[in-house]
């Protein structure tokens, strides 16, 4: 056929580095730029046949997120805004590591897997209907492609529409909050030299006030994700540079296309306080929790975690709030199908990265509440309360910008401080470490990445480390965007926890076929 034609020649114009293989990772592609013009044509043909596959309109987002400027990726986004799905992960993969002699046989394997129709015009190069929205944040996207595949119901369609939503839904939460300050009002956010600070400049002149921000790392000078952003801030757990802040501020860091979002702000005494994922979990559901409380709602609501949740939050919802936990595997779309299960669905990975989704039931309860002029002055505010809340939020993915008004507001409406949200609770010290070694996969994990059931004698070694210290746990796992191994500890103190993850880091170097230079202890 004509088109298959016309893919060869145009895949020739694009070719593949020899021997390069890549994975469609948790995140899609991702690795020097240099590295990715063959995987950027070769997705669009992936997304061309995805949109056939579903009859909907398919997502092409560019975006290394938190990766250094040298880097750059792509991934598909579904028809509901959500990640593509995961046998279309295994596709993406085919396509890429194609070599150029396979390229059409490869796609022709998809085609007849997924009985896709290709009796029309040829269009797979060219799709017949095809909107550049340019430079948007990974989120905008995401909300764009649900927005055209409900026809408008989820929101208008542009990045307009997305402001307007999001804004009118931010001002009706926290018009109405008496004496609140200037101070208040106030936010510092690190943009991480990224799409996020151009976008946040965009969107504050439809706040009309009820938030000023103070804009550091907005990309004129610094380098994309540079000592900045929520990645290093959570990684380092220290403050960005660029950001000018001052004792006991609120301040916000987001990642490189903003889609994850961590809160901090440094005590008079100078030590630095970080509000992770699993803070803002807790904030988000602790206020979601109570407006049902209020609302006379019967709605069943759980948080989901992955194993990297600080232990103590995990503790604190569970036995104090009495919410519903679920664990899963580290990766967003793992989240999110889990929270699809419940009226109400709060998931957070603790780098920050978490949205909020409510059924169709919830969101018409609340609906049929909100409009019920015989239900009392309390139940009628926690029901608005809740609408504007679901307006808030981008359900279709995590969102910075989202989280951010919905975390502003909810402080807002609680009157809390910072400082407050902190007390909830305590996190127990961790440390995050890295190990390389000749091949990642070799460790094998069960129970969502808690427990590694291969190599032989692993797991035994970490329960035994772990019982040496106090308060402790401790897990590894290969990366899905990096070659290595990640370990994870947390302990009673800082020093336990270091220590621990040391440990940890050289059973899985003798025991996974470590290479280079044996882990050496923190301190
Ligand atoms: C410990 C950690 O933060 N892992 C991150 C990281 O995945 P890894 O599979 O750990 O490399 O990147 C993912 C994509 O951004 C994100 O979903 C995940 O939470
Ligand atoms: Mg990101």
């Amino acid at each position: 056929m004509a088109q298959f034609e016309e893919v060869s020649q145009k895949s020739a114009l694009h070719p593949k580095p020899a021997g390069l293989v890549l994975q469609y990772g948790t995140a899609g592609f991702r690795t020097n730029a240099k590295n990715l013009d063959h995987v950027m044509f070769r997705m669009g043909l992936l997304a061309t046949l995805r949109s056939k596959n579903t009859k909907a309109t398919i997502g092409v987002m560019v975006t290394a997120s938190h990766n250094p400027e040298e880097d750059n990726g792509v991934k598909l986004i579904d028809p509901m805004g959500e990640m593509v799905a995961m046998v279309w992960e295994g596709y993406a993969t085919q396509l890429a590591n194609a070599e150029q002699d396979d390229l059409l046989p490869a796609l022709k394997d998809i085609i007849k897997r997924e009985a896709i129709n290709m009796t029309q015009e040829a269009l797979l190069c060219s799709p017949p209907v095809l909107s550049d929205y340019g430079l948007v944040t990974t989120p905008q996207l995401h909300y764009m492609v649900c927005c055209q595949n409900t026809q408008g119901q989820y929101g208008e369609a542009t990045v307009e529409g997305y402001y307007r939503k999001l804004s009118q839904a931010f001002i009706r939460l926290t018009k109405n909050v008496p004496n609140r300050t200037d101070d208040q009002k106030h936010l510092c956010v690190d943009g991480a030299n990224g799409i996020g600070a151009l976008k946040v400049r965009e969107m504050e002149r439809h706040l009309e006030r009820e938030l000023q921000i103070s804009l550091f790392n907005d990309g004129s000078s610094g380098k994309l994700n540079h000592q900045c952003g929520a990645d290093f801030v959570k990684v380092q757990q220290k403050a960005p540079t660029g950001v000018e802040m001052t004792v006991g501020e609120r301040c916000c860091s987001f990642d490189g296309d903003a889609d994850r979002i961590v809160y901090y702000y440094s005590s008079s005494a100078g030590r630095f306080h970080l509000l992770d994922g699993d803070k803002i979990a807790t904030l988000i559901s602790t206020f979601l929790k109570e407006l049902l409380t209020q609302a006379g709602l019967d709605l069943k609501m759980a948080v989901v975690q992955t194993a990297y949740a600080n232990g103590s939050s995990t503790q604190y919802l569970e036995n104090t709030m009495k919410v519903i936990m679920k664990c899963t595997k580290t990766g967003v779309k793992h989240l999110h199908h889990a929270a699809q299960e419940f009226d109400i669905g709060v998931y957070f990975e603790s780098n920050g990265h978490g949205t909020v989704l409510f059924s169709k039931t919830a969101e018409q309860k609340i609906k049929q509440l909100a409009e019920d002029s015989t239900s009392s002055d309390e139940k009628k505010r926690a029901a608005l309360l809740l609408q504007n809340t679901i307006n808030v939020i981008n359900q279709t993915v995590g969102d910075s910008i989202s989280d951010m008004l919905l975390i502003e507001a909810i402080l807002a409406i609680k009157g809390m401080t910072v400082q407050q949200w902190d007390a909830i609770y305590s996190d127990l010290p961790n440390r995050q470490l890295k190990v390389r070694v000749s091949n990642p996969r070799v460790i094998d994990t069960t129970d969502a990445e808690r427990r590694a059931v291969s190599p032989a004698g692993l797991q035994e070694a970490i329960d035994s480390l772990v019982k040496k210290y106090r308060q402790a746990r401790s897990f590894v796992r290969p990366s899905g965007t990096e070659d290595v191994v990640r370990v994870y500890a947390e302990a009673e103190t800082q020093e336990s926890a270091d220590a621990l993850a040391h440990e940890v880091s050289l059973a899985v170097y003798r025991l996974a076929g470590g290479v280079g230079d044996e882990p050496k202890p923190l301190h």
